[in-house]
């Protein structure tokens, strides 16, 4: 059977990726109350890409909840996330190609997109909008994807 614990599949990686990944952590210290083990980033630099983790409501360095119950702030504090991990990255907003917005409401939409829009003014990427059934954490309304590349 194979698994990402497989010998072979370990040595079969290619020896030349050297992909940058900012902030890794393991789903254990992030999410402490549910049963998991994966070693994940918040951003990964892949040559020109950057690849951001769907940005949730969530301080990067405490990994406390912020704006519970408030789709507003939840927009801002992701957005705030987005700005820091593309800063990390290298990259700025001009360099955002495509957003992925997913919503646990269909009622959020205008606010987290009026705010999100403040934040991206002048960009134009391309954009998905989602509602969903259900983010990781409960109190989480908003959870963002961004891909971007760098001049
Ligand atoms: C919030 C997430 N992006 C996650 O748990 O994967």
């Amino acid at each position: 059977m194979l698994s990402w614990e497989s010998k072979d599949i370990m040595t079969d990686l290619p020896a030349t990726v050297t992909h940058r990944r900012i902030r890794p952590f393991n789903t254990r210290e992030t999410y402490p109350e549910q049963n998991l083990d994966n070693d994940l980033c918040q951003a990964v630099v892949a040559g020109k890409m950057v690849y951001l983790r769907g940005q949730v409501p969530q301080d990067l360095d405490t990994r406390e909840n912020v704006a519970v119950g408030d789709p507003e702030g939840q927009a801002r504090k992701v957005a705030e996330n987005i700005l820091l991990l593309l800063s990390e990255a290298g990259a700025e907003p001009r360099h955002i190609c495509k957003v992925t917005v997913y919503l646990t409401d269909i009622r959020y939409r205008e606010v987290v997109y009026r705010t999100l829009g403040q934040y991206l003014r002048g960009v134009f990427p391309v954009f998905t909008g989602l509602v969903v059934v259900a983010l990781a954490r409960p109190e989480w309304f908003v959870e963002v994807d961004i891909i971007a590349q760098l001049d």
